[in-house]
């Protein structure tokens, strides 16, 4: 494995008196996609947020462990939140974008509120953005228009471009395609591919067809363990869905 962008050591998560994630260790290659699969509630967006410290935003948590993001210490007082928020994009299961702020200011409104850009210059990183999320090409006549007139699968491409405004590292991406239909999914799907030669994507996902389209490495999680880590082929080399429906005869015949 080359540069390592992401490292996990003994990271243990708890909601309160109960405990979501255990001793989770991996490592995330700089320049590639993660895939983090598993069955729901196993702990998949709890570990996408402690990658970014969004975790401590929920009532409760609590991380133990090392998290690192390009060997700095995630959980260390050096990491100011917007050195966190510059390093680390993230993007969501629904498309958030602000619906009645234009398109262009969709973009516009990091690099605005953190002094990054203005002018030319802004309106040159806006278009980058566009083009990185492939959505130039079907806005770029319609900028002023408000971001609520763009369908579900262009207003999660603006939100992709909105989070790659910042230039992050990494960008953290939670279940992106569960509310989309096969083709603009399979658009971002390659706007992913496309997207990890420059920056390091970590993304949740329930389809391993996904996964393995999009991932050179990842892990499955069950119950807050990571019980399969490495390459997308090694981790998918038990048909998926026999290794969960595995896992859960082992957990009730534990009980
Ligand atoms: N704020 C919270 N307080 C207490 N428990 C929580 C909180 N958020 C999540 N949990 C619990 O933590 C566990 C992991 O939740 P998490 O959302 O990380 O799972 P997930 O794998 O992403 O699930 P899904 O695939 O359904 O989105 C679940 O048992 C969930 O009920």
């Amino acid at each position: 494995m080359g540069e390592v962008a992401i490292r996990l050591r003994d990271v243990n998560v708890w909601y309160g008196a109960k405990q979501v994630l255990y001793n989770v260790n991996l490592e995330v290659p700089r320049n590639s996609v993660y895939a983090i699969m598993g069955p729901s509630g196993c702990g998949k967006s709890t570990l996408l947020r402690t990658i970014n410290r969004l975790i401590l935003l929920r009532p409760g948590a609590r991380v133990s462990g090392r998290v690192e993001l390009l060997g700095l210490d995630v959980y260390g007082d050096s990491m100011s939140p917007d050195r966190l928020s510059r390093l680390t994009g993230m993007v969501f299961q629904t498309p958030n974008p602000f619906p009645h702020l234009s398109i262009f200011n969709n973009v516009a409104i990091g690099p605005k509120m953190h002094g990054l850009a203005k002018g030319r210059e802004l309106e040159r990183l806006v278009k980058w953005a566009l083009e990185k999320a492939s959505l130039w090409e079907e806005v770029r006549d319609r900028l002023r228009e408000p971001a609520s007139t763009l369908s579900g699968g262009q207003q999660q491409r603006l939100c992709i471009a909105r989070a790659l405004a910042l230039r992050p590292q990494v960008l953290l991406m939670d279940e992106p395609t569960a509310s989309l239909d096969p083709v603009n999914a399979r658009r971002i799907e390659e706007v992913i591919r496309e997207l990890s030669r420059e920056i390091t994507i970590v993304i949740v996902t329930h389809d391993p067809g996904q996964a393995e389209r999009v991932a050179s490495r990842g892990a499955i999680l069950f119950m807050g363990r990571v019980v399969r880590e490495g390459s997308i082929s090694a981790v998918l080399s038990t048909p998926y869905q026999e290794l969960i429906n595995n896992l859960v005869l082992e957990a009730r015949a534990a009980f």
